[in-house]
Formats: C-alpha cells, structure tokens, sequence
C-alpha cells in the first residue's frame, strides 16, 4: 500500500426523504448515513460492519455513486466522483465495481456466462470478439472455472460458481476498487470460505482495494486489513481489524462480538444489548445513539450505587423507555389477568415490579431508591409513561446529552504504535475535548 488513497469518503450523509400526501410534503428523514468518513487504501480491505439498518449498504452505494450524497464527498484516485462526466465517468465506472449478495442480481438468465462476462468489456470499448474472448477465458480459469464454462448459461452452476461468474465480470475489466456487499451471506460456510479465498487472492494478485460490506465479524475477521464498525448510520469505531476485535473499545463492538439474543432486557450478562429494538434512523437517539442499547452507558455523576446496580437501573430505565420490559413487570389495568397467575392491580405491586428487573433490595442511595420505588409503583398501575418520567428525570445519563467525538482508541498493551484507530464513545473521551482527533483519524495513524 502506498500513496494516496483509491477512494476517500468525507463526512458523507445520505438522508432519504419521508413525505406525505399528495403534494409529498417531507414530514421527516431516514438518516440512513450520518457523517461518515474513511479511506480505503489502494490494495487493502477495508470492510464495514454493522448490524441490519445501520447504513452499510447504502454507504456502498453512495462510494459507487449510485446513489446522489445528501452531504459530504466521495474522492476516486483524487477526483471527486460527483463532478465526473463523460469519459471520466465512464473510466470510473469501471475502475470501481459492485459484487452483490445474490449472483442473481447481477446475471442475465439469458446471456451465457462469456456473454455477461464479455459484457463490461464491450461497454467499455472493446469491440474484438475473438479478444474478449480470450480475456473472458482467461478471467474464467482465473477465478475457478473452465475457459468452456463460456458457453453455458447461468442456472448451471451452484451459488457459488455463480458468484465466481459475477467476480469474474467485475474483474475483467481491471478495476482498483470492488466493493463486495455481503457476498458470501447467501453461500454456505464452506463456499463460503472458498469466495473469501478467491477474493484474497485476486485482491492481492491484481492489487485491487476490496471494501467488504458485511454484518458478519468473522467475514471481516478472515479477509479485512481493517474494519470501521457502524451504528445507525454512523462510525463508532475503526482500526486494524486484529485489534479491533480482539480488544474491542466500543460497546456495540463488544455486543456485535457477544452477540447472543438475549431474552431478558435487563440481563446484563455478557456485554449483551439492553433493548433489542434497533431505533429508528429517522429519529436517532440524543447523544451517544447507541446509549439505549449500551451496556456501559455512564451513570449521573451524583449517583451512589455499585457498578452493577447503576446497570440495573440503567437496564430497567431503557427497556421501559423501548416498551421491552419483561411482562411480568409491566401492570395492564385493561386486562383481568396478568402474566404468572398475577391479576392487575391485585398482584403485581411495586415489590413485584423491581424483582423482575432485578432492584428488589432498597438501594443506599435515597433519591435513587425514591425514583426507583415510584416508577416500579408506576408499572404496577400499568402507567409505563409515569414511570418512563420518573426514571428519565432521576437518572440522566452524559450519554443521552452528549455526541461522543471519535478519539484515538486505547493503545493495545506493549503494542509498538501508539494508535490503532478511533472510536467515538464518551467513555474514552468527552466530546470536544483535548482527546478529540478528527472523524478519519485512522488513515496516518495506522499504516
Ligand atoms: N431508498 C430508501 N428509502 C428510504 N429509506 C431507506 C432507503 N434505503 C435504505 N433505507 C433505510 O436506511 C437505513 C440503512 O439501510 P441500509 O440498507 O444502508 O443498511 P444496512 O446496514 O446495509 O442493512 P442491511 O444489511 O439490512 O441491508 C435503513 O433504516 C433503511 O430502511
């Protein structure tokens, strides 16, 4: 790797309107993605992780411009993509190529394989038959299969070959960058395995930057020089990805790392997510966005409690707020009978309440003990929004109030470099303080 980077990504947002009525008024936005920025280096892969929704996709698609940026930029070799037009157009077109999920997307039923092979080529220009021919068979043996599998057509082939098929026709026409969105998802493990190795190989052999979309960790894990973790839209941290996911600085990073579904909001155990709802992007949390869900979110600093209680307080807080509380702490004066035998107002009192999330002993701290006691009082007469008040107004968090900065992630212990990346979490640093290093801070730092 060397030189300046094959794709720079400045503080890029893509918000999708949400209108209504006829006249499409705009009642709201998706912010799909929210100020990104990142460089993928030329031969390197770089990939993006997240969950379901947190904007990797369509981050792919704004590098590929095929989606308009609502904000920010995207630099190929230098130029910025938006102002290129006509040759340079073209020319970028190919030098960055898309591999989707599903081979399908991207094969023509009716071409036969050297046809959609052959296909880049002639659009790019090459208007030789008998060459493209001998390209397309050569890229063919490169990436598995047999200069004759020209001939045939696709539902010939396993998924697997398919997705060769699809490697093979964005690698034909010589590109720097392909971004690979979640390609092996539809595969099973061993194909699986057999894909991430061809792309290794290609990448190394033709120098080829991949950027790697996928909310599988052990994908980025096996094939990634580097990862940037995203939420709702956002990178919250970034860095070697041996680092990364072996000493994760991040919270959701560690929950992605644990991610076993956990039945019980207020279970704590294992780093596991407070809510499982992902919130909507269209009306991010304050903040640090990740703060409902934190495991570690930090507690009000005039708050005595132990470590463990604050967090069940905090579990308690949250899943009231994301309307996930386990059923038997929740009141409904609508129903008869309650969950385990309960009935309404007749059973279930505040006592019930704080055991089913864990606050049965009466807590050191007075004030805290009072809020407690009274949203559990809440609960029991099925007022979930008086008890949400309650806890939101005794127990307010700097992460609900602050948009944590991205700071240089902790040096791993007897690590040589003294930075691995960023990660923006106000457990390492406040927002605006010394510590703050700007949002693409990894690219100097690390190579
Ligand atoms: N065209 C669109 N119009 C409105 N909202 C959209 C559009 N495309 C994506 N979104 C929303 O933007 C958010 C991010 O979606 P995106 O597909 O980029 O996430 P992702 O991390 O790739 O998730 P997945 O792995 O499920 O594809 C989601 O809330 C999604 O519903």
């Amino acid at each position: 790797m060397s030189g300046d980077p094959i794709c720079s990504v400045r503080d890029l947002k893509k918000h999708y309107p949400i209108t209504r009525g006829l006249l499409r008024r705009e009642v709201g936005r998706v912010r799909a993605v929210d100020g990104v920025s990142f460089d993928v280096e030329r031969g390197e892969a770089l990939g993006i992780v997240g969950e379901s929704g947190s904007g990797k996709t369509t981050t792919a698609h704004t590098v590929l411009g095929l989606e308009e940026p609502t904000a920010g930029e995207v630099r190929f070799d230098g130029e910025p993509v938006s102002e290129l037009t006509g040759e340079e157009r073209d020319a970028f077109r190919r030098r960055a190529q898309l591999i989707v999920q599903d081979p399908n997307d991207a094969l023509d039923p009716r071409m036969t394989v050297g046809e959609a092979v052959a296909e880049p080529l002639r659009i790019h220009g090459l208007d030789d038959a008998e060459r493209r021919n001998a390209i397309v068979a050569d890229i063919l043996e490169r990436v598995g299969l047999s200069g004759d599998d020209a001939d045939r057509y696709p539902h010939e082939f396993s998924g697997g070959e398919k997705q060769r098929i699809s490697i093979a026709r964005a690698l034909v026409v010589s590109p720097d960058l392909i971004v690979a969105d979640e390609p092996t998802s539809a595969l099973d493990a061993r194909v699986r395995s057999e894909i991430l190795d061809l792309l290794d190989r290609i990448r190394r052999e033709f120098d080829i930057a991949v950027l790697f979309v996928s909310h599988d960790l052990d994908v980025i894990r096996r094939s990634c020089d580097r990862v940037a973790v995203m939420y709702l839209g956002e990178i919250v941290e970034r860095g070697a990805t041996d680092s990364v996911l072996a000493d994760p600085a991040h919270p959701y990073t560690r929950v992605l790392l644990s991610s076993v579904p956990s039945l019980d909001p207020t279970d704590r155990e294992l780093g596991r997510p407070l809510t499982d709802t992902v919130p909507n992007p269209s009306d991010p949390p304050s903040g640090c966005r990740f703060h409902p869900r934190c495991p570690d979110v930090i507690p009000p600093a005039d708050l005595s409690v132990s470590e463990s209680t604050w967090r069940a307080i905090a579990g308690f807080r949250f899943s009231v707020q994301a309307g996930e509380l386990p059923e038997a702490a929740v009141g409904d004066p609508e129903s008869e009978t309650g969950t385990g035998g309960d009935r309404a107002g007749e059973g279930r009192t505040a006592a019930t309440v704080r055991r089913a999330v864990g606050l049965a002993e009466e807590l050191p701290d007075p004030d805290a003990e009072a809020a407690v006691e009274d949203a559990a009082a809440a609960l029991a007469a099925g007022d979930v929004d008086a008890a949400d008040e309650t806890l939101a107004a005794a127990f307010t968090s700097v992460c609900e109030r602050e948009a944590p900065a991205a700071v240089d992630r902790p040096a791993d212990a007897g690590a040589e470099r003294v930075t691995t990346g960023t990660v923006s979490c106000l457990r390492h640093g406040r927002s605006g303080s010394a510590e703050a290093v700007r949002p693409d801070g990894d690219a100097e730092t690390e190579n």
